[in-house]
């Protein structure tokens, strides 16, 4: 991606576990900086290697290490160009108001407007198209060069990269049954008790199967020709069962779809439409875009998290066991790297993006 500009950046929530996948992918990003890094009140005035109980694998970089956290007050990141946010939800919704208000876009990981009317819920690689509603948005907040893009429930993002290849590739789809076993970075530090999860599977995650039902229809919809609402995909029904399982990062999916066809589509068809599918992030080659979206694993046995879910450095989802399904149609198993494609990755694909199509002038 030519660019001649260098992005200067924010993250809000930096101390996190979102907020250090942001630092690692920021730090070797061709056109963002660091800029500016917020957390709580806790950590602000520190400097962020003393705020921050690192839990990546990769050291933290040199270049952030002495940069004093601040409160996340839109006063403090004056010289950035966007934030990303990977704020917990409890605070997210006032905080980043306050940063679009001001004028600045924010890149969300939160849940909190996820499903409002005028916010577009982009999964990069799936519909990078419905970031058109910016304009709109812009309009009914009154924010100038401020907007709030999101991105989706982690568990989401992997399904609608499966459900939008078969949706457009073969054959509408009518049913969708999704059974998730989450990794437990999934629920930020510290997170689930090692009493809770060593030895264990936990059959619930609060409020994340709902999310999922409603995600999907919204992302995998359409924004009507004066890109002023979204048209929610009409007519498929998700149903979803989220269980927390012993893994450290990447969220596996067992996912059952039927198609709004009386003869099911051939396997062969369904392989082909993940092999082949691209995205727009790619055709306009945005730097943080995966070469492959979709890899098809032909091991019996894959994908597995240890193994698949650096895929495409985390932007790529596995797919394998593609069988036929005795209930529905089909029946296949996918992993999604949880805090980069479901995560800090999305947001920052999400902002290169929005550069390219112009929202960050
Ligand atoms: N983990 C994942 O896989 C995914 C997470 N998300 C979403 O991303 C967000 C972050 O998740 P995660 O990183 O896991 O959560 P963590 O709990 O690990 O981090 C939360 C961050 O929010 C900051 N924070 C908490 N309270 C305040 C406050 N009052 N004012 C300012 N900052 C505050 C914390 O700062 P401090 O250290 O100072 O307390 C920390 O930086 C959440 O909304 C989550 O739902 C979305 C998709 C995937
Ligand atoms: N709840 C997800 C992560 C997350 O925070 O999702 P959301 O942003 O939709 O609350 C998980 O536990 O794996």
């Amino acid at each position: 991606m030519a660019n001649d500009r260098i992005l200067q950046v924010g993250v809000l929530g930096a101390t996190g576990t979102v907020g250090q996948r942001f630092i690692v992918l920021l730090s070797e990003h061709p056109f963002m900086r660091i800029h500016s890094l917020g957390a709580s009140e806790r950590s602000a005035g520190k400097a962020y290697a003393e705020a921050t109980r690192w839990k990546m694998q990769e050291r933290m970089p040199d270049q952030v290490r002495d940069i004093l956290v601040k409160s996340c007050d839109p006063m403090h990141f004056d010289g950035c160009d966007l934030v990303f946010s990977g704020l917990d939800a409890s605070v997210a919704g006032d905080i980043e108001k306050a940063f679009l208000t001001a004028g600045i876009p924010v890149f969300s990981n939160a849940k909190n407007y996820r499903m409002a009317p005028e916010v577009p819920l982009v999964v990069p690689v799936v519909n990078s198209e419905h970031m058109s509603l910016i304009d709109h948005q812009r309009r009914v907040y009154g924010s100038g060069k401020g907007f709030v893009v999101t991105n989706s429930n982690c568990s989401t993002s992997g399904l609608v990269v499966a459900l939008k290849a078969l949706h457009t590739k073969v054959a509408p789809i009518r049913r969708v049954v999704v059974t998730t076993l989450q990794a437990i970075s999934g629920a930020g530090y510290p997170g689930v008790a090692s009493l809770d999860i060593l030895d264990n599977i936990v059959p619930y995650i609060g409020g994340e199967e709902p999310k999922m039902e409603a995600e999907v229809n919204k992302i995998l919809g359409n924004v009507n020709p004066s890109a002023t609402a979204f048209t929610p995909l009409p007519d498929v029904k998700v149903s979803a069962t989220c269980n927390r399982v012993p893994v450290v990062d990447g969220h596996t999916e067992c996912v059952s779809v039927e198609f709004a066809t009386e003869t099911p589509p051939s396997l062969e068809a369904i392989e082909d439409a993940f092999k082949s599918y691209r995205c727009e992030a790619q055709d306009l080659g945005c730097p943080s875009a995966p070469e492959q979206v979709i890899y098809v694993a032909k091991e019996a046995d894959r994908p597995q998290p240890r193994l698949d879910r650096d895929a495409g450095k985390g932007m790529s989802v596995t797919i394998g066991r593609i069988r036929e399904c005795p209930v529905f149609h089909v029946k296949f198993t996918l992993l999604v790297h949880n805090t980069v494609l479901g995560a800090a990755g999305a947001s920052i694909l999400n902002a290169e993006l929005a550069l390219k199509k112009n929202y960050l002038s």
